[in-house]
């Protein structure tokens, strides 16, 4: 089965999503998600002048060598664009594989270790009230685990807090919006959002929160000393990882769980968290750590420290990748949860897929392959849009994380 043709096809349905669409000489065609949120292009013009022209002519079956091929081949290793280029070609070709086959891409991986793949949901609002009642639709859509950011007063504009309901982009502007930041009135405040939520909802329901970078290692420390009362799922990207012994002062003061990984390329950048049982989840995803063929290494390599997975899924994630995380979260072994935020209804539509939501899980579908293709004639109503995500400032204007 030869590889005929590789084609980028970038489009904008709400947000921008770059898209590889791999054809082969038997009339079978995959689908990877290549997105990387603010800097579509440099990944576009990897894939179009050094990915591309290398895939014509090859055999569609040999996934494992193509991937060496693309890792290995080009010397360079590593790092958001290759590794997102390299995740499209290996989707796809995951995606040919279940369709020559007839099998769904659970069935490759070994099978399914459960029938439905629980997710949580974003709850966010400008103040605790807000956020408290976003949680409560939340459990009436069904959620069974829901994630909880709230506006912070006197920090404009904090992360997490969207402007609908149940959709958030925060990549929302030509140029970076700038963003305030205040770790202490944030660490002051945040403890009374999950006060009442535990009051309100009690401990049914797990809540999950994201720390977006924004800590030092000692002030995660402190924060996951305080929620300890309120059980939380998880406490997320409490410090930045590039150094990932930070995480051993966090996990030396706190029994909150720790989960990170959502910007990790490669098991590279997650060895020491894993190996020295510094993390609970590990959170890459398949667009972002090499497609399936490295994620599956991330994920057994995890499973012998006993981590979990809690694959990324916000909705710079294309319904590709979402469509590919279920499969895997469904034979995983050592799975923990799926993060969902739900795409627009114009971004399902550009992209049909064969997964749903059922009452706080999502069921992959059976289609072969991962089940989600590309509709390109709708596609092209929707032209690239720049948009770049926002940056956060310090009060004496300092630069930090966003
Ligand atoms: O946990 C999450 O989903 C967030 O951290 C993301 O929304 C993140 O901000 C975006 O993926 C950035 O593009
Ligand atoms: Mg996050």
């Amino acid at each position: 089965m030869t590889i005929t043709a590789a084609k980028v096809i970038v489009c904008s349905p709400g947000r921008n999503f770059v898209t590889l669409k791999i054809d082969t000489d038997q009339g079978v065609h995959g689908i990877g998600d290549a997105t990387l949120n603010g800097r579509e292009m440099a990944v576009v013009a990897y894939l179009n002048d050094h990915v591309c022209p290398l895939l014509i002519g090859r055999d569609a079956r040999r996934i494992e060598d193509i991937w060496q091929l693309l890792y290995r081949g080009a010397y360079w290793r590593r790092g958001p664009v290759t590794m997102r280029a390299i995740a499209a070609v290996d989707v796809a070709l995951w995606d040919i594989k279940g369709k020559a086959l007839g099998a769904p891409l659970h069935e490759l991986l070994g099978g399914k270790s459960r029938d439905k793949v629980l997710v949580y949901g974003h709850a966010n609002g400008a103040d605790i009230e807000q956020t408290v009642e976003a949680v409560g639709r939340y459990i009436g859509m069904g959620y069974k685990a829901v994630r909880a950011q709230t506006g912070v007063p006197g920090v404009p504009l904090a992360y997490g807090v969207g402007r609908g309901d149940l959709y958030y982009e925060p990549a929302d502007a030509h140029l970076p919006t700038e963003t305030a930041w205040d770790t202490a009135k944030y660490l002051n405040h945040v403890p009374k959002l999950f006060d009442a939520l535990r009051e309100t909802y009690g401990f049914d329901t797990h809540l999950l929160h994201d720390g977006h970078h924004r800590m030092t290692p000692l002030e995660a420390a402190q924060l996951g000393k305080t929620l300890e009362p309120h059980k939380l799922f998880w406490l997320e990207d409490a410090t930045p990882a590039e150094n990932q012994e930070a995480f051993r002062l966090i996990r030396q003061h706190t029994t909150t769980p720790l989960a990170v990984g959502e910007i990790f390329n490669t098991l590279w950048d997650c060895k020491d968290l894993i190996q020295e049982q510094l993390i609970d989840y590990i959170r890459a995803t398949i667009v972002g750590a090499g497609g399936v063929t490295h994620l599956r290494r991330i994920a057994d390599f995890a499973s012998v420290w006993g981590v979990r997975t809690g694959c990324h899924g916000a909705t710079d994630l294309s319904p590709v990748t979402m469509g590919t995380a279920l499969h895997f979260d469904a034979w995983v072994p050592n799975f923990g949860i799926q993060e969902y935020m739900r795409h627009t209804p114009e971004t399902d539509a550009v992209f049909p897929h064969d997964y749903r939501f059922e009452a706080g899980f999502l069921i992959p579908g059976e289609a072969p392959g991962h089940g989600v293709d590309i509709d390109e004639t709708l596609a092209a109503k929707y032209p690239y849009n720049p948009r770049q995500l926002p940056i956060a400032r310090l009060t004496d204007g300092t630069m930090w994380n966003w």
